[in-house]
């Protein structure tokens, strides 16, 4: 059995893709599981190693790419991502929905690859609420939010190119974008659903 269609969510940093999930995995207890990546930025307060991230360092980073280790790895705002193929098995493995949390330089990465996920785009309502988003946030400094919000740029002009992504979700009202989000993943929650039942 191939199991669950594995979900991509991509979207300019500060988008709102974490606060998505979040809400989408406390809802549905025992349907998601997320993929773990490894990256080389400094851990923000609150973040755990292994649940947020395997935070790594360059050396060790570069060595594992170097194995072979990754399914795709890209550099973001002066620090290295990447998706371990591990990351991914752990959540197959459980027959749970892979949810992965990657820039644009991951997606198109990704789909090199035989993964098959949904691909979905979590964009702001316009480049002055994002950058609003990052300041409040306050978990950048000055120089990693402009290179976010250069980044953003990019991410917001390619997101709207034909045939990227299956759906853009505009995060304007919170509760909404949470809707819209859970809709297009409706069948693929019951059938995990429906499987454990
Ligand atoms: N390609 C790729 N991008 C990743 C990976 N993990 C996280 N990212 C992206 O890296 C960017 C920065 O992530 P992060 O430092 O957590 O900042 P935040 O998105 O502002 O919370 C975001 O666009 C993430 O989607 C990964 O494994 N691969
Ligand atoms: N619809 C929204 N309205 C207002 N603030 C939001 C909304 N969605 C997310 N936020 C806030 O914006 C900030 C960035 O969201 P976050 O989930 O960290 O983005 P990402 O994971 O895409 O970088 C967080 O402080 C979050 O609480």
């Amino acid at each position: 059995m191939s199991g669950p269609r594995p979900v991509v969510l991509s979207g300019p940093s500060g988008a709102g893709k974490s606060t998505l999930m979040k809400m989408l995995m406390k809802d549905h207890e025992g349907v998601f599981g997320f993929s773990v990546s490894h990256t080389t930025r400094n851990p923000r307060p609150g973040e755990e190693d292994g649940k947020d991230y395997h935070f790594t360092t360059r050396e060790a980073m570069q060595e594992a790419l170097e194995r072979g280790d990754f399914i795709e790895n890209a550099e973001f705002s002066g620090n290295m991502y990447g998706t371990s193929k591990a990351a991914i098995e752990d959540v197959k493995a459980k027959n749970l929905i892979c949810i992965l949390d990657v820039d644009i330089q991951g997606v198109k990465r990704i789909k090199e690859t035989d993964l098959d996920p949904i691909y979905i785009s979590i964009q702001p309502p316009s480049m002055e609420i994002l950058e609003k988003r990052l300041r409040d946030r306050q978990t950048e400094t000055e120089e990693s939010l402009q290179k976010r919000l250069e980044a953003a740029r990019v991410d917001m002009e390619l997101s709207k190119e034909p045939g990227v992504f299956d759906v853009v979700i505009i995060n304007d009202d919170l509760d909404r974008a949470y809707e819209e989000l859970k809709d297009i993943l409706n069948e693929e929650i019951k059938k995990v659903q429906e499987a454990k039942s």
